[in-house]
């Protein structure tokens, strides 16, 4: 891609200022509770390390992949199982960790997937939410940041899997 064309969103600080805010919203909320952090591969990484190391009550992590059919530009709707938890959340307070949230028909599909596992509770944590592309009506617990409809990358984010190294979020204008 033409790099004139990425422009800095959320810079470095303002991304770990809030991602400290988060973790200790969450601390809050679940005192007394053990956490199940669900991260979704690629994008949702690089946040869900970070997040974790703030995090202070006891807690677990597991991955889960999941891929959309059709091309990578065009959500078609259809999830797909890549790779999928290696512990079981029965009885578990789950906290699914997420880069973003578009059209929502990810996060929508996980969350009913592991509401049907029999978890304790099962919440949303998204770094980004862009509400204007919404085409299921899922809602997140906790949300870092409400963005406008561009295309973003970086922090786990990619263009063409490029760029999820960058510490900062762009937009691509
Ligand atoms: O709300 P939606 O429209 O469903 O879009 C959000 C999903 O799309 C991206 O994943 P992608 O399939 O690009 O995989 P990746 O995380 O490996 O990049 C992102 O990480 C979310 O999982
Ligand atoms: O804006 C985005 N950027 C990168 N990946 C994405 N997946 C959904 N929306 C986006």
């Amino acid at each position: 891609m033409d790099e004139s064309r990425i422009h800095v969103m959320i810079d470095e600080v303002s991304l770990q200022n809030r991602i400290r805010q988060l973790a200790d919203e969450i601390n809050h909320d679940y005192q007394g509770k053990e956490l199940a952090m669900i991260c979704v591969l690629k994008g949702g990484v690089m946040f869900m390390t970070d997040l974790a190391k703030y995090i202070q009550i006891p807690m677990t992590m597991d991955f889960m992949s999941v891929s959309s059919y059709g091309n990578q530009q065009v959500s078609t709707g259809i999830v797909k199982i890549m790779k999928d938890l290696d512990n079981s959340i029965e009885n578990q307070h789950v906290l699914i960790v997420e880069d973003i949230m578009d059209t929502g028909r990810t996060l929508q599909y996980l969350k009913n997937l592991l509401a049907d596992r029999n978890p304790a509770s099962v919440k949303i944590c998204t770094l980004l939410d862009k509400p204007h592309t919404r085409v299921v009506p899922v809602k997140a617990d906790y949300t870092g940041f409400v963005i406008d409809d561009k295309f973003v990358l970086g922090y786990g984010l990619d263009y063409e899997q490029h760029y999820r190294n960058l510490p900062y979020i762009a937009y691509v204008e």
